[in-house]
């Protein structure tokens, strides 16, 4: 068995697309803070670089939620692994994922914020597979819509690998 990646996106074309969403969130949120949720792990590169570009004040809380359920349910269900350190009340919150495939696991998670009454709560992706898409969910910010492939790097993984690759691949499992 030999794995290999194909470049998707290359680490430019992402970085310049990050800067723009930076640009986009800043615009939007004028003269206001925004709180960024990084759903980890996979969003972490997302984040860190996404919160370089944007020009309001920032800070920053982390959660670690996994999916499981059968496919009956729209919104599937999500498990909270490591919930946010601060309460999101009164908060301009931006949920960063990314990646949303079948839209489980952020429909619900969405659900679940709501209910902690931020006073705006968006969501923004790197990728969006839409074609994959069982859940409705709202996308605010979306970096690049991507066709129905098994993506890895800049976050994403296989079996925990790749994740460090500084571009999207398509992984190739030979
Ligand atoms: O739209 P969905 O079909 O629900 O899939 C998207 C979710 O799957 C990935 O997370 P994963 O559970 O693999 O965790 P990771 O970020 O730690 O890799 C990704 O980061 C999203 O959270
Ligand atoms: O294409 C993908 N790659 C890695 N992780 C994922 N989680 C949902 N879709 C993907």
């Amino acid at each position: 068995m030999s794995e290999s990646v194909r470049v998707m996106l290359p680490e430019e074309k992402v970085n310049q697309r990050i800067a723009e969403l930076g640009e986009e969130i800043s615009k939007e949120f004028a003269g206001e803070p925004v709180h960024l949720i990084c759903i980890l792990k996979g969003s972490v590169f997302f984040t860190c670089e996404l919160a370089k570009r944007i020009t309001v004040p920032v800070t920053m809380d982390f959660m670690t939620v996994s999916s499981y359920g059968s496919g009956t349910t729209s919104s599937g269900n999500v498990k909270i692994k490591k919930d946010l350190d601060e309460d999101i009340a009164g908060k301009n919150v931006v949920v960063i994922e990314d990646i949303i495939d079948t839209g489980r696991t952020l429909a619900c998670l969405l659900e679940i914020l709501k209910e902690r009454n931020p006073k705006k709560l968006k969501l923004c992706t790197l990728l969006d597979k839409p074609d994959r898409r069982i859940a409705d969910v709202s996308v605010d910010y979306t970096g690049f819509v991507i066709p129905d492939e098994f993506v890895v790097g800049y976050g994403l993984d296989y079996d925990q690998r790749y994740r460090n690759l500084p571009y999207v691949g398509v992984l190739d499992l030979g």
